[in-house]
């Protein structure tokens, strides 16, 4: 059938007048046609459409520069309608179940401190249009989030944090707390961008979209269970999990060294770049690498056959209690690299001025910083920056947003199992954007060990 033809119609009417509403459903979208106005939206942004009593209503996030949710009702002969309807959920929803239970965790003071308008105005009409079953907790300290998803109940679908990166942080880090960490870790992670740092989002949802509630929104209506790579990070004895960073030298300075302009929102990044930039300090580390790969090209075409293998094979099905449940073993895994380095690992020589280690793409809007980096290839993406010339490093700011310093000769980029990092002189240590002592570290990779949800399969990164 082509693509423009209609496969089933459904002929309403609004107020009583016949014919005024027009609902078309085609292979893969739903072409709505109202007082001569027509629009047309992908099925995978449909979100819930019923009819009771002769009444019909269609719900849909349809872009008007960001995604808007819009509700059309109308009446019409409701034997009719029924399987109309119905045909029309299962197609926008397929192998997703509809009316998920989440677990939501919103951050008031978050980036620009409007994460309560937010959820209210631009998510929550999303997942009330969806009928999802909502359990919302507003933090009222720092440590909150982790302290819920300790104890958790894991009967929920998936948990959403509406602030930046660093509430994920706390709530994965949090699960690694319990004993049945193991199968916490299996309740899919989403991220609803309201803070300053939203790199999760941007990665998941992609550039276009990456920061807009309603398409986050969305992506946990319709994403599908993703697996996670988690970073152990082990100082002075102790483990926490990383899911997404951790910066040393001028990064790190540009993160935690900004925190007072919280009020510029993502710009105070660019700011605290441009500031370490003049300063051109050393970051004073002995950093030592369990190396995978070094080669740039080659990892990029690793990355290309990885992800259309990703998009071949999509994601793991939907979680039911069952699977949850079924998981034996419930303990996080050993460490592999627990004595250090040895005679296989490498020691960077040069002088630096930052080190980057990051799992996923997108840092902020400004910085794709780890292009060829995935969710689930169980390694870490390094990238270690020589202390350089200005110019080049000014000449990055400008190709950074689509990834093109990754090809800069004095911005060396590995694929790594594990690494270990010793300061040698005073510095900030930026963990998911959240403030680490700077004291000797050593971090490695763990293959699928937490979960997330992704209408893609994989990180919406073009590269
Ligand atoms: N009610 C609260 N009052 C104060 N701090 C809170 C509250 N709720 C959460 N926090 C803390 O706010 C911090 C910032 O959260 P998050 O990273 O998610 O947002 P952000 O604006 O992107 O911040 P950053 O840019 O610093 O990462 C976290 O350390 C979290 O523990």
């Amino acid at each position: 059938m082509a693509e423009s033809e209609a496969e089933s119609e459904l002929k309403a009417t609004v107020g009583g007048k016949p014919g005024a509403l027009r609902l078309s459903r085609k292979q893969s979208s739903l072409l709505v046609q109202a007082g001569g106005k027509k629009t047309e939206v992908p099925l995978s942004q449909v979100v819930w459409a019923e009819a009771n009593e002769g009444n019909v209503l269609v719900s849909a996030l349809v872009r008007k520069g960001n995604l808007a949710l819009v509700n059309w009702h109308c009446e019409c002969d409701a034997a009719a309608a029924k399987p109309w309807v119905e045909e029309l959920m299962r197609a926008a929803y397929g192998d997703v179940k509809p009316r998920r239970r989440l677990k939501i965790i919103i951050n008031p003071v978050g980036g620009p401190g409007r994460g309560r308008q937010i959820w209210e105005k631009r998510a929550k009409p999303v997942f009330d249009a969806a009928h999802a079953e909502l359990d919302v907790t507003f933090t009222e300290r720092q440590g909150h989030a982790g302290d819920i998803a300790e104890s958790l109940p894991l009967d929920f679908d998936a948990v959403v944090t509406v602030s930046g990166d660093g509430l994920l942080h706390e709530v994965l880090n949090g699960f690694a707390k319990r004993p049945d960490a193991r199968k916490a870790m299996q309740i899919p992670v989403a991220p609803l961008p309201t803070g300053s740092g939203n790199g999760f989002a941007l990665s998941l949802i992609g550039l276009k979209d990456g920061l807009d509630p309603a398409a986050a929104a969305l992506n946990v209506i319709k994403g599908q269970p993703m697996d996670l790579d988690l970073c152990s990070f082990t100082q002075a004895g102790k483990t926490y999990y990383s899911f997404m960073s951790q910066s040393m030298g001028l990064m790190a300075d540009v993160d935690l060294g900004t925190e007072h302009l919280r009020w510029m929102g993502n710009a105070r990044f660019m700011y605290g770049f441009l500031r370490g930039l003049v300063s051109l300090k050393e970051c004073p580390v002995e950093l030592s690498i369990k190396v995978s790969d070094t080669d740039k090209k080659k990892m990029v075409d690793t990355h290309r056959a990885l992800r259309s293998k990703r998009v071949a094979s999509a994601s793991r099905p939907d979680l039911t209690d069952t699977n949850v449940e079924d998981l034996e073993d419930s303990s996080l895994p050993e460490l592999r690299f627990a004595d250090g380095p040895d005679h296989e690992w490498i020691t960077f020589e040069k002088p630096v001025l930052y080190v980057y280690a990051g799992k996923m793409p997108y840092v902020s809007v400004d910085l794709l910083q780890f292009p060829v980096s995935h969710a689930n290839d169980g390694l870490i993406d390094l990238v270690v920056q020589e202390r350089t010339q200005r110019g080049d490093l000014v000449k990055a700011i400008g190709v950074a947003p689509k990834g093109g310093q990754y090809w800069i000769d004095s911005q060396h980029y590995f694929k790594v199992h594990a690494y270990r990092a010793k300061p040698l002189g005073p510095g900030y240590l930026s963990v998911d954007g959240e403030a680490y002592p700077w004291e000797e570290f050593q971090v490695e990779a763990h293959a699928g060990l937490a979960t997330t949800l992704s209408m893609l399969g994989h990180y919406a990164v073009d590269f």
